[in-house]
């Protein structure tokens, strides 16, 4: 359907359109207007992507500006999706207007997925990949392979884009990931390049949080896009975490070992090569010079500086490859001298600082450069096996990032793995605690920046946490025609004990006997797929290996097939097969997993897949982290966050994004139980759209009282439904759309006195209005 906000003609790619998604696009458009940015909570499923993507494509056609779109996603399958919605609506806008319009959208991800070269695409590690093929493409390097001094040939797939104008690689259109790779293993280009160079040509990028989030790749990737795209963080509600895991690192004893073998090879590597080919050395360091020249005058363009003022201003003791790998041994041998402790340390990266410097003698500036020079280094000097620097590479960037940052970082040093273990295995976490430093270059430099997600509730602190303003902050309810899911709060078993993952008390029989009962008596009423959700893999292990040793599981067999979420990836997908299969077969099944984990993040459970989710406990994280220690702390004294607000709006997002899991769409249904006392008490954080949802009566229940009212939702549900009931509920036609935006107008032009404001009404625009509509209120 076509619609206008204002002047704004929105094409909107299905026949009917759900007033919440409605409503988040005329909000999305005002954002847009006035510039700034927002923090938006909308619904599970119920549409959020394709509002997304008609509004800022509208926006974009519409406006001279033509303000580039940068969508950014989770998982390689959202973006897929996110570019399958986005081809819909682009055929849809063709079939509308009537020819095609110059748009291109292109998505991007690793090279790992991306690479078409016959032998590098086959590494298994993503890291492998980006090296071996910066080898091949990195100018130097080709010149050489060009002169016959490097025994290797050039990728061809790279080659082949020379003769190409850059703006020429790929003609407009949509591109899925195949279809890019099909498209480019045609005409023989890479197809990793031709998304990366074609992205100041592209009106939409979508592609993953890190490559605009992550200061190492952002600053390769996203460095032209300009101030005036939007920026789009879909299922935003984990931001905070992807920018404190782009900055944060650990070292343990085996990665020292690593890397002091890794620094051992390389030196050996550069006294052979002094002795046979002093010139590869000279051309290194003449690379070297040449590269920060260039990329120091490409920061300040307006002051460009001379090598030889370069040569000044560079810390001379890591220079020339020896001297550098000499000072890395330095730094090698401090850490691990630090590494030997039999009690836990916490510093600041300040004395961090000047303890090494009293120690060692070096200083801040050079460790400044040490993951750019180590690259250089091994890339120059062409050594194969990139696999043995990659722990050489971890102390590098954690030079650079100790010597970089001032404030949100704390150094904690742990002699043992565990709090039970004997044997020392420290490990050196480099804990970055302010989210707010990977977003302010994002919120500096693009106006509009819009999070969003189906649970970011408690909206106001994302603001907090993550050090910006906005112009808007909105939940949206969900409109139903019928109560199509069901939230229930059990907060004891059928005999009146309380239940309850708190950790005191977690492992007490009548509290694991109640779980228990709570899921056979649910496995026995659900149709086809339930879903349970634990804390953690911990208490998972040990509740199943109790519930086995009680007869529960064997219980629960008769009703349903058990299968298991482990962190192993491969594991879980071959789980998660079994688990559809037998959801489909009629056998039904039961998929135990953890919040936090893989499907509680990006596993959808449609239809029959999940027809009740099952909570057991709030997923608080390890409060005995020190890590966790440190962010609180770090939050109460910079962000005025108090410990327990920060840890059970933590819980409840990952809770209520485990419960949005079953619900996707408006014709899905399904039951949330959350078995755990404390939610009675905690439910004012849950997404409104849940809230609302949830009645009074609902949220102290039983066991046996949870059935029956899910029983009885079950038979309801199981009744036939006429799609027109929802008519004018839950969606609207066209012509509802209309009337409501009529509504809106008469509201607005309503003037104090109760009469139709005319001046009001004569500015409003009537394209988007039927004939008679526009008739009807010029007689107004
Ligand atoms: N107006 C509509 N009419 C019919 N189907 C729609 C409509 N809007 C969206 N859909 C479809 O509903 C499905 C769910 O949409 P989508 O995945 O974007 O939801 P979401 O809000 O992003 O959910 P989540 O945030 O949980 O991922 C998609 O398959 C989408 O194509
Ligand atoms: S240029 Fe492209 S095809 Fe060639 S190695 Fe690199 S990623 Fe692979």
């Amino acid at each position: 359907m076509l619609f206008y906000i204002d002047d704004l003609p929105v094409y909107f790619p299905y026949p009917k359109i759900y007033p919440e998604q409605y409503k988040y696009i005329c909000d999305l458009k005002k954002v847009l207007d006035v510039g700034g940015h927002a923090v938006l909570e909308m619904p599970s499923g119920t549409g959020k992507t394709i509002s997304l993507l008609a509004v800022t494509v509208a926006h974009q056609m519409h406006y001279s500006e033509h303000r580039k779109i940068v969508y950014c996603s989770r998982t390689m399958s959202e973006i897929e999706k996110a570019l399958v919605e986005l081809h819909n609506l682009m055929k849809y806008r063709e079939s509308e207007l009537g020819y095609a319009e110059q748009f291109l959208g292109l998505g991007l991800t690793s090279r790992k997925n991306l690479c078409l070269h016959p032998t590098i695409k086959n590494e298994r590690k993503g890291t492998v990949v980006d090296e071996k093929c910066r080898r091949l493409t990195n100018g130097q390097n080709k010149k050489k392979i060009e002169n016959g001094d490097l025994d290797v040939s050039l990728c061809s797939f790279h080659e082949n884009m020379n003769s190409i104008d850059p703006g020429n690689y790929i003609p407009s259109g949509i591109y899925s990931f195949d279809s890019l790779l099909n498209y480019c293993q045609e005409r023989k280009t890479c197809p990793y390049f031709t998304v990366r160079r074609m992205i100041p040509f592209c009106n939409i990028i979508i592609y993953s949080y890190h490559y605009l989030l992550d200061p190492k790749i952002s600053e390769r990737v996203s460095k032209e896009l300009s101030k005036d795209s939007i920026v789009i963080f879909d299922e935003g509600h984990n931001i905070d975490n992807v920018c404190i895991e782009a900055l944060s690192l650990d070292i343990t004893n085996d990665t020292l070992k690593r890397a002091t073998r890794a620094a051992n090879g390389l030196s050996k590597a550069v006294i052979e090569i002094e002795k046979n080919d002093s010139k590869k050395l000279q051309d290194e360091y003449d690379q070297l010079l040449a590269g920060l020249t260039q990329s120091n005058n490409e920061k300040n363009n307006t002051v460009p500086l001379s090598t030889d003022l370069i040569r000044k201003e560079f810390p001379g003791t890591i220079m020339k490859g020896k001297y550098f790998l000499s000072f890395m041994k330095r730094f090698l041998a401090y850490i691990k001298v630090r590494m030997k402790i039999l009690n836990t340390i916490c510093e600041s990266t300040e004395s961090f600082l000047i303890h090494l410097k009293q120690l060692t003698f070096i200083d801040r500036k050079p460790l400044k450069y040490c993951s750019e020079r180590l690259s250089l280094l091994v890339r120059n000097l062409e050594l194969n096996n990139i696999e043995d620097y990659t722990a050489l590479k971890d102390i590098a960037t954690f030079a650079t990032l100790v010597s970089t940052y001032e404030k949100g970082f704390q150094l904690i040093i742990e002699p043992f793995e565990t709090d039970e273990a004997k044997v020392p295995n420290p490990v050196l976490h480099f804990a970055c605690l302010d989210a707010s430093i990977a977003m302010k270059p994002v919120f500096q430099k693009f106006s509009s920046v819009i999070i969003t997600s189906g649970t970011i509730s408690p909206l106001d602190m994302y603001p907090r946490m993550l050090d910006f303003e906005t112009v808007l902050q909105k939940s949206y309810s969900m409109t139903l025609a019928k109560k199509t899911f069901l939230p229930l709060i059990v907060t004891k078993g059928s005999d009146q004990v309380a239940i309850s993952s708190r950790f005191e008390i977690r492992n007490d029989l009548s509290i694991i006997r109640n779980y228990g009962s709570l899921l056979v008596e649910f496995s026995q009423i659900t149709p086809d797929g339930l879903v349970v959700f634990f804390p953690s893999y911990l208490y998972m292990e040990s509740i199943i290996s109790m519930w086995q040793s009680m007869g529960i599981l064997d219980e629960v067999w008769k009703y349903k097939l058990i299968l298991v979420e482990t962190p192993d990836a491969q594991e879980t997908a071959l789980a998660l097969q079994t688990y559809r299969t037998a959801c489909s077969n009629g056998r039904g099944a039961v998929l135990f997993s953890v919040a936090r984990g893989k499907v509680s993040e990006g596993i959808d459970f449609d239809h029959h897949y999940g027809r009740t989710v099952l909570l057991i406990g709030i997923p608080f994280q390890y409060t005995e982290s020190r890590i966790l220690k440190a962010r609180l702390e770090f939050l109460r004294d910079n962000f005025q966050i108090r410990e327990n607000d920060f840890l059970s709006f933590d819980a409840m997002r990952h809770g209520a994004q485990c419960l949005g899991r079953v619900l996707r769409g408006k014709d899905d249904y399904g039951v949330m139980v959350l078995a755990d006392r404390r939610f009675s008490r905690k439910r004012n954080q849950l997404p409104t759209w849940i809230l609302q949802r949830l009645s009074d009566a609902e949220t102290n229940l039983s066991t046996d009282m949870a059935i029956s009212h899910a029983k009885q939702f079950f038979r309801e549900q199981a009744q036939p439904m006429d799609p027109k009931d929802q008519e004018g509920i839950s969606v609207w036609n066209y012509d509802q759309l209309l009337d409501y935006q009529k509504l809106q107008r008469r509201e607005a032009g309503i003037d104090s006195d109760g009469d139709f404001n005319m001046d009001e009404l004569e500015l409003l625009p009537d394209e988007g209005l039927t004939k008679e509509e526009q008739l009807a209120l010029a007689d107004i």
